[in-house]
């Protein structure tokens, strides 16, 4: 046993009331962050500075005690640390020159380690600030998700340019994504040794895959970057969270090697009480709930509790919470979670 509640989950053990975290907990729904957003020249300078990202990452922790703190970054600092021209719109999203002939080969591995040092020197510090039994995480975007932003230029609704990409160019998407798994796994490595007590692979777009792609694009680079961060640090923890996977979450914690998958919230609770008999599960509270308040939270809550609650269980949202959701009734949902309420 650790002194830190969901390290034990993600190692199998069920702990009643589970431990409760949130993805995107830190976020434009708190005033603070949107203050601190102020002072940055733009959102990867926010990124790459440790002060601010340190700040960012604490102030979630500070109202509602989550177990587990996430570093504030993005997954796109990836291509960036590659050689892209990433930056993000006000309001709208990412955006980057769509890859073009010959810009696979251009990518700048070699550089990922000292591009991403200010990220190493957040969860360094993190590390030491946080209160000693609250996990930190680290993260990476999964192969498949980095390369659809890289490939598309921006986020799209169904990642059609990344589809087609796939069809008209395969050997050159399959060198995309192992170069992407290689640096990812280096990433993950430094964050682990700079203080992160797990990881987390975000494949945010698996879910519009057939099965062969999903298995060659989400599964192999996936399984790839685990192989390759145990083979340093054999007792590594990580997470993975492959969003509208679906049928597809069937066999994906074993296939891939991780110690816990990530639901979404399409995934049928009885389906979800299946997996967690393959392991520890997080998930899986549809975010607009916490947007809509207390007893669309409280409903979702129980009836996730009544089906996953008696195994191993990281409470958390089935994706990210949204600008749109209060701090209150991010305040209720982890009180009663916890059953303080
Ligand atoms: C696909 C993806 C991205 N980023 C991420 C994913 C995977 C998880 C998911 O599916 O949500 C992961 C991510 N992004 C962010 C975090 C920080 C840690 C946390 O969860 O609190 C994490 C873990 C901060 C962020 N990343 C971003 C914001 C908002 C930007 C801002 O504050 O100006 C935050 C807090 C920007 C971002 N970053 C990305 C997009 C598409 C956008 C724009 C959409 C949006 O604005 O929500 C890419």
């Amino acid at each position: 046993m650790s002194n830190r509640k969901i390290i034990d989950v993600i190692s199998g053990a069920h702990i009643a009331p589970p431990p409760i975290w949130v993805m995107r907990q830190a976020g434009r729904y708190l005033p603070e962050y949107r203050e601190l957003r102020k002072s940055a020249k733009s959102f990867l300078d926010f990124c790459y500075t440790p002060d601010m990202a340190v700040e960012a990452t604490l102030q979630p922790i500070r109202r509602y005690n989550f177990d587990a703190a996430i570093l504030f970054s993005d997954i796109l600092v990836m291509p960036d640390a590659l050689g892209r021209d990433v930056h993000f719109v006000t309001g709208e999203g990412p955006r980057m020159t769509p890859l073009g002939e010959g810009d696979v080969d251009a990518l700048t591995p070699n550089n990922v380690l000292s591009h991403l040092s200010p990220v190493f020197e957040a969860v360094k510090r993190l590390r030491s600030d946080l209160p000693d039994e609250t996990a930190l995480f680290g993260f990476c975007g999964a192969p498949w998700t980095v390369a659809t932003y890289m490939i598309a230029g921006r986020g799209t609704s169904d990642q059609a340019p990344s589809r087609l990409f796939m069809y008209q160019k395969p050997d050159e998407l399959a060198k995309l994504l192992d170069i992407i798994a290689d640096a990812s796994a280096e990433y993950l490595i430094g964050q682990l040794d700079a203080g992160a007590d797990a990881v987390k692979i975000f494949d945010s777009w698996s879910g519009v895959l057939d099965e062969f792609a999903f298995e060659a694009n989400c599964v192999q680079p996936v399984k790839r970057i685990v192989e390759k961060v145990r083979s340093a640090r054999l007792n590594a923890k990580i997470i993975a969270f492959p969003k509208g996977a679906g049928h597809f979450y069937r066999g994906y914690k074993e296939k891939t090697g991780v110690d816990m998958v990530a639901l979404d919230w399409s995934v049928p609770l009885e389906f979800a009480a299946e997996l967690q008999k393959e392991g520890p599960v997080q998930g899986n509270l549809d975010p607009q709930r916490v947007v809509a308040g207390q007893a669309a939270i409280k409903e979702g809550v129980d009836r996730i509790m009544d089906v996953l609650g008696n195994g191993p269980l990281v409470f958390n949202l089935g994706h990210g919470i949204t600008p749109d959701a209060t701090p209150e009734n991010m305040d209720f949902l982890v009180r009663y979670v916890r059953g303080e309420i």
